[in-house]
């Protein structure tokens, strides 16, 4: 993405407000329509007065609490719903994903939604029959298609409707949760082709509860609340005002309130001018910095770490290999020198796994079959959640080591990298690379496979972190007890949180 994308306004919004009419019986819409000069209706204000200006090839997140008017201000900039005053300016071609089943026919199938659906967003019957088996393929819900959409289940709706939003070439997105309904793989395939949309120049707007998705995948966010702007800026500081928003003792949140109010015009200006600064999003992902990994297989500075892990019981942990629990969406680059294969997760004592348990040691294994003589090979792997957050990469050899160096054609290596899976129960995706340095520096891929490997981490026993990193350690949480009164100095006594904290 090239930062001066970010000076083309794609989406601007001015002064919208938005009355919801509220008629106590359904007789009163009915005397309202031949009774004009009297009101019958009560004006619930959903959204008061909302500015926005959003940058082509920006990514923005919407947050606010439950009833702040997000799905509104988006079925407004979506088109679907009328504002009560103020204008909305969109450049290009809008696809929206609000509401699940929105824009569908239940007694049509799938196939027929489809059509519809796409000639609603401009899609003319040459243009969907070019996309019409991609979209088939994204949404994969099998003989479904051919269903009507009633028979759905709420998974298999997300998935068609997001395959026609995203194949009709939006130049703007708009998402709300309805993402969040599909299980973890297709949720890692649609937020991968979001950054490929992003990569491209769409504007997406993003509504979600998530902090840890807004964080990762947005240029910006905004915080709406009770109809109102409150806080335009940088993911970062727009979800850390929005927590502070939610957990404000009743006292204070009317001050709260104000006071991130305040910070709305410097904030987004902030935010702005680093989005303008943001290196290009599509660098090349690096799958791999350093850390010795030997190439006999064997850990050479890990030694211990590996003695370690195969200590009697640590091999008895609760891992396990569900076999058709596999990633749906490896992306495979052209091999140019080398071919990766046969990528697995080892417990220590040599046991295929793709359920692990958090906390405990296991090996990444693939093996690698060279095309020809090739110099300064390095290999590399990286861990990634299933919004695309790199959690972990590593790489055979530090950046001052020469690397690899293989002879001849048809020589195989095993790589193994050792990796304690100090993280969060969930599903990650990992991804395996092969990399030789020219004379010049510069690294080349001779294969690289993308998503290539799903593993779930599992919950240990007494395990509640959330996050991503899993800081827990062996010593339990502590809690000491001081008499009322005293100020909590030394005297203090230990106190057990549970008897079965031990
Ligand atoms: N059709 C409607 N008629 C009357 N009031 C409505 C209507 N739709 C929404 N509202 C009200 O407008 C306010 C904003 O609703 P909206 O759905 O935009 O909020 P939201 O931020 O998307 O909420 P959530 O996070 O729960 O989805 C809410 O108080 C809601 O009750």
């Amino acid at each position: 993405m090239s930062s001066d994308m970010f000076s083309e306004v794609s989406l601007r919004v001015r002064g919208v407000t938005k009355d919801y009419l509220i008629y106590e019986r359904p007789e009163d819409r009915l005397k309202q329509m031949f009774r004009r000069k009297h009101r019958y209706y009560t004006a619930f204000p959903a959204l008061k007065g909302v500015d926005l200006e959003i940058y082509r090839g920006e990514t923005v997140g919407v947050v606010g609490r439950n009833g702040s008017g997000k799905t509104t201000l988006l079925e407004i900039i979506a088109g679907t719903l009328r504002p009560s005053a103020g204008t909305v300016e969109v450049s290009g071609r809008v696809a929206a994903l609000l509401g699940l089943g929105a824009g569908f026919n239940p007694e049509f199938t799938g196939r027929d939604n489809v059509a519809l659906n796409a000639a609603v967003l401009g899609l003319g019957p040459g243009a969907l029959a070019a996309v019409f088996d991609r979209i088939a393929a994204f949404a994969d819900i099998g003989p479904f298609l051919d269903r009507p959409v009633k028979t759905y289940s709420s998974g298999m709706f997300a998935r068609l409707a997001f395959a026609v939003a995203i194949h009709v070439d939006p130049d703007i997105l708009i998402v709300d949760e309805t993402l969040s309904v599909g299980d973890e793989a297709f949720q890692r395939k649609c937020f991968r082709r979001i950054e490929e949309l992003k990569a491209d120049g769409c504007t997406i707007l993003f509504v979600t509860h998530s902090a840890e998705t807004v964080i990762d995948l947005c240029d910006r966010a905004v915080l709406l609340d009770r109809g109102e702007r409150l806080l335009m800026g940088s993911p970062r500081t727009v979800i850390a005002q929005y927590q502070r928003l939610i957990h404000a003792p009743v006292a204070k949140a009317a001050a709260i309130r104000e006071g991130i109010r305040a910070m709305d015009g410097q904030a987004a200006a902030l935010a702005l001018a680093r989005v303008h600064e943001a290196p290009a999003h599509d660098a090349p992902a690096h799958d791999a910095p350093s850390r010795p990994v030997s190439e006999s297989g064997g850990n050479t500075d890990d030694a211990p770490a590996q003695a370690e892990a195969s200590l009697p019981g640590e091999e008895e942990d609760d891992a396990f290999l569900v076999d058709d629990f596999q990633s749906e969406n490896v992306v495979e680059f052209p091999a140019a020198g080398a071919l990766i294969e046969d990528v697995h997760v080892e417990t220590p004592g040599g046991r295929r796994v793709n359920h692990l348990v958090a906390g405990h040691d296991y090996d990444l294994v693939y093996q690698v079959t060279f095309a020809g003589a090739v110099e300064r090979v390095r290999f590399g792997m990286q861990i990634r959640t299933s919004t695309g957050l790199v959690v972990a990469t590593q790489n055979s050899q530090t950046e001052t080591e020469e690397g690899l160096s293989i002879p001849e054609a048809g020589m195989v290596r095993e790589v193994r990298f050792p990796v304690r899976v100090s993280l969060v129960p969930g599903v990650y995706f990992m991804n395996a690379g092969v990399v030789t340095t020219d004379a010049d520096g510069n690294n080349r891929y001779l294969h690289r496979l993308v998503d290539v490997l799903a593993v779930r981490v599992l919950t240990p026993p007494r395990q509640t972190a959330s996050g991503v990193i899993l800081i827990e350690g062996s010593r339990p949480v502590r809690l000491r007890r001081f008499p009322p009164g005293e100020p909590p100095t030394g005297s203090g006594t230990d106190e057990r949180l549970s008897p079965t904290h031990d």
